[in-house]
């Protein structure tokens, strides 16, 4: 198994963003702004849903692939840093998702 990590690509992500439109796909989002950028995320989760509604597995991995690179530069267009998300994340641990959402305000 790959000890790849997401933190891995945000800083690939990062590294890459202000090299030249011509030579990369991150910089070239990165130029063309967050709205080409998150139009493009949703394309892929889009592409997602597709593959995983029709069981391709080997469509899954890849569309996820796509979609969680396209995620890493709108986060990176953003501002956004993984860290901040994963620590919303780890917050969300201490509450199953169902009693948070019933304890909302009405
Ligand atoms: N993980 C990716 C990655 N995933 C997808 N893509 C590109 O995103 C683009 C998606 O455009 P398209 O929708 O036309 O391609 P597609 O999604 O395969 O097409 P469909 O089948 O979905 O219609 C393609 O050019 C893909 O190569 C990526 N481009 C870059 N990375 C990573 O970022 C690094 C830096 O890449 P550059 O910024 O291009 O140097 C790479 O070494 C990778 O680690």
């Amino acid at each position: 198994m790959s000890d790849f990590t997401l933190a891995d690509l945000e800083r690939i992500v990062a590294a890459r963003a202000g090299a030249s439109p011509d030579e990369s796909w991150t910089a070239r989002l990165a130029a063309a702004g967050q709205p080409r950028a998150a139009k493009k995320l949703g394309e892929e989760a889009v592409e997602t849903v597709i593959a995983a509604i029709e069981g391709d597995r080997t469509a899954l991995v890849s569309e996820t692939a796509d979609l969680l690179y396209h995620l890493m530069v709108v986060l990176r267009i953003g501002g956004v840093g993984l860290a901040e998300v994963m620590q919303e994340l780890e917050r969300r641990t201490g509450q199953s998702g169902i009693a948070e959402k019933a304890g909302r305000p009405q």
